[in-house]
């Protein structure tokens, strides 16, 4: 039986495709196999000796230790654009919220209960009150042109809007799905500096904390509407407070508030909806299950952020995962072990990502001895090993 550990709320359809009879699956469990997560911060979290993987039903991994599963060994997952479209469609609102009264507007009418007769003419009357400006020719600027950045960039120019868009690490797949009409922008400082609207679709990591700052709020025009639908962290928030009573900055509109920006005139808080619609949520918690699946029944990893792809047919017999370090000459120990114990490679696929060497072995044998672990195991470098019967 494989046990997991869900650490948020994971949509049934997505969990259902655990089979009771191989899965036990809880809150809360002894010695899990895996977990399975969404936004719940593991970092002060103690990693279970029998954890495998953590599967973040999402695209973000910054609340997953992953340097510290790395080092145990443990495979992190994540959905690649899954949750995508959720997140395109809310920013194209943000873009709208940030353009025009409408969040004040909204809040403005319902302190008009209790006026009866007179709202009607109060409404017209304080509605100039709230009055903005269109999108349409108006210059936005995308940072980071992955999944999210690819989709608002081609939405918005269906929207009449000039699009130019940064990323220094495009792939080839989110090139091809860019239109041909978004410019791609080589410095940040010629971005910034064109742009009446800036949306943040970039991970957060220790490079990019604070990537908006007094620094980049310098390149901007004044009265900028920035739109951050990636991570809090990714904007420093004294600078912020400062752009906004410059006037540099129109609007903030931000799915991750704090107690900070939650005080601060001219930013619209939304409490991280992004991802929160049916549809990305079933989407990433399929993906989620199914490379977990993948992983424990059968060693293979799919869209993993710390270990390479590495994915083979099963031959029926049993198989041997083993991760070491990238160094040289232990493909021949490993191998050497194997022909100690007279077992014969049927197959095998060694793949490396970083400094982390990922080997699938499958022998002939249906069954083999699980003591062949603590020998693989004694081999300088490996650090991660499992026996998988057929
Ligand atoms: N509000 C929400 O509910 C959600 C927020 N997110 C956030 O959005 C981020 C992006 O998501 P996806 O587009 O799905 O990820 P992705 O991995 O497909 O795209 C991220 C892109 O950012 C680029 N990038 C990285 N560092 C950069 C830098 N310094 N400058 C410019 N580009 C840079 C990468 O090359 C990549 O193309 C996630 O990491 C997550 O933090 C993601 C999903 C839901
Ligand atoms: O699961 C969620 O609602 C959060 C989604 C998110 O922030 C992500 O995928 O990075």
């Amino acid at each position: 039986m494989f046990k997991i550990q869900t650490l948020n709320k994971i949509d049934p359809d997505g969990l259902g495709l655990f089979p009771l009879d191989k899965y036990e699956i809880a809150s809360e469990i002894p010695n899990p196999d895996a977990v399975v997560l969404r936004s719940f911060n593991m970092h002060e979290m103690e990693l279970p000796e029998s954890l495998k993987a953590v599967a973040r039903a999402g695209a973000g991994v910054n609340n997953i230790p992953i340097d510290k599963c790395t080092e145990k060994g443990v495979v992190v997952f994540n959905t690649p654009g899954a949750n995508a479209n959720g997140v395109k469609e809310l920013v194209i609102a943000g873009l709208l919220l940030a353009s025009r009264g409408i969040a004040e507007g909204i809040s403005w009418a319902k302190t008009l209960v209790g006026k009866g007769e007179e709202v009607p003419s109060l409404i017209e009357q304080g509605k100039k009150n709230f009055a903005g400006q269109e999108i349409k020719g108006k210059t936005l600027a995308v940072i980071g042109l992955g999944a999210i950045g690819v989709l608002v960039a081609n939405a918005a120019h269906t929207l009449g809007m000039k699009v130019i868009g940064y990323d220094p690490y495009m792939s080839v797949k989110q090139a091809l799905q860019l239109s041909n009409q978004v410019k791609w922008v080589k410095g940040i400082q010629s971005l910034l500096s064109q742009a009446d609207y800036v949306t943040l679709n970039i991970p957060l990591t220790p490079e990019t904390k604070g990537y908006i700052n007094k620094e980049k709020f310098g390149m901007m025009k004044k009265n900028v509407r920035i739109l951050n639908f990636a991570r809090g962290g990714l904007v420093d928030i004294n600078d912020l407070k400062e752009a906004i009573a410059s006037g540099k900055v129109a609007s903030y509109v931000t799915d991750f508030p704090n107690e900070e920006t939650l005080k601060m005139d001219k930013v619209i808080a939304i409490p991280h909806l992004g991802a929160s619609t049916s549809e990305s949520e079933t989407n990433c918690a399929i993906m989620a299950v199914n490379q977990v699946k993948d992983f424990l029944e059968d060693g293979n990893i799919k869209n993993s952020v710390n270990f390479p792809e590495a994915q083979m047919e099963r031959n029926g017999g049993a198989r041997i995962i083993i991760a070491n370090q990238n160094i040289p000459n232990m493909v021949s120990q490993i191998s050497s072990v194997l022909a100690s114990e007279g077992l014969n490679i049927d197959n095998m696929l060694n793949k490396k990502h970083e400094n982390i060497a990922y080997n699938i072995i499958d022998v002939t044998r249906p069954e083999i001895d699980e003591g062949i672990k603590a020998k693989l195991k004694a081999i300088e470098g490996v650090f991660m090993v499992r026996v998988i019967q057929n």
